[in-house]
């Protein structure tokens, strides 16, 4: 079975901390045991402190001074084995507040975690009060903008937070903001991130516990099931979907084949990378498309092929479906 990670992200200082120590408190009284994995930009580890202090026993990793985004993308995956090994029921990522969420589910996809953990969903936290302003103070700042328009419209739950610094017609303008780049997502309006559990935690459950009834919550957000061509035993709620497509070895793929069918899904295919043979050589190649450019690179890789596909709205079936 694998283990449901749920990402929160969120600007600097919009409240991700604040949410996770509510998170972490919910999931205990329900009898759910959650790792954590802090990300922080600093070399100090503030929030790391504040958790540890709220909660005892803990188990938490915390990868500091980087961004998960960048220097610190190739720890992730340790940090995520590593919380595993103490069998938790959730796996919840704080990233920094310069974080792409994409990036962390891109690990996720990687071989040695791909059979391990599922992203259930993607938090994201908001500044009401200053969001409205980032586009205007960050102007220069291109990847910045990206970034954060990116932890809106790949959200699954947007929590709009500090409520109590604005007034109405700031938030229909913040909620106008959210809808404009994401009519998916479902919103709430929080002071201190006060918010109703049951739509986040939603489709997790002790370890060892029948499967419990989906909730009528399950209806509001794009539910799809996780295909790694073999077993489908879990649920994810996200948006954000890893299609694992075995190859078969002795099944002859062009490279143009391969090329056609990741473009031919335009921005719905955020990412795609894989193993695989191509043009009946015996050399296995390591494709990695992103950002509409394939690249094609040796390896030394001597496993199953295969290919993983990460998709934003995507219908799953479809595209195995479409695979053939
Ligand atoms: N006024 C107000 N302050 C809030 C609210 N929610 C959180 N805060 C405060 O905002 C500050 C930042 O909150 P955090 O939860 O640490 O935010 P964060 O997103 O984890 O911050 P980084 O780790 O720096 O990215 C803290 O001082 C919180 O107490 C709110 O709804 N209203």
């Amino acid at each position: 079975m694998k283990t449901p990670v749920i990402v929160i992200s969120g600007f600097l200082g919009s409240g991700k901390t604040t949410l996770l120590l509510k998170l972490i408190q919910e999931v205990h009284r329900r009898g759910i045991k959650p790792a954590i994995l802090m990300n922080e930009l600093g070399r100090q580890d503030v929030d790391g402190h504040i958790l540890s202090q709220a909660t005892d026993g803990l188990i938490m990793e915390k990868l500091l001074d980087g961004c998960i985004c960048c220097s610190k993308k190739s720890e992730i995956s340790n940090a995520i084995t590593t919380l595993l090994s103490q069998s938790p029921d959730v796996i919840l990522i704080e990233l920094t507040g310069v974080a792409n969420p994409e990036e962390v589910v891109d690990e996720m996809a990687e071989p040695g975690l791909l059979n391990e953990v599922f992203l259930q969903r993607i938090i994201t936290v908001i500044d009401a009060e200053n969001v409205l302003e980032y586009n205007s103070i960050f102007s220069s700042d291109k990847q910045l903008v990206h970034t954060l328009r990116r932890q809106i419209e790949v959200a699954d739950i947007v929590i709009v937070n500090k409520r109590d610094l604005i007034n109405d017609s700031h938030l229909s303008k913040v909620v106008k903001l959210v809808e404009k780049h994401n009519d998916k997502a479902r919103i709430f309006t929080t002071i201190q991130t006060q918010v109703d559990f049951i739509p986040l935690l939603d489709g997790l459950q002790p370890l060892n516990l029948p499967a419990k009834k989906s909730s009528p919550f399950n209806m509001l957000s794009r539910h799809s099931h996780h295909n790694d061509g073999h077993k489908q035993n879990h649920t994810s709620f996200s948006r954000i979907q890893t299609v694992y497509i075995p190859l078969q070895q002795n099944m002859p793929l062009s490279l143009r084949r391969i090329e056609k069918f990741l473009k031919s899904w335009g921005n719905q295919i955020l990412r795609a990378k894989g193993y695989v043979s191509v043009n009946s050589s015996s050399e296995i190649l390591l494709i990695q498309f992103a950002g509409k450019q394939i690249q094609w690179e040796p390896s030394s890789y001597k496993g199953p092929q295969y290919i993983v596909i990460i998709g934003f709205n995507l219908d799953s079936v479809t595209l195995m479906e479409a695979w053939g």
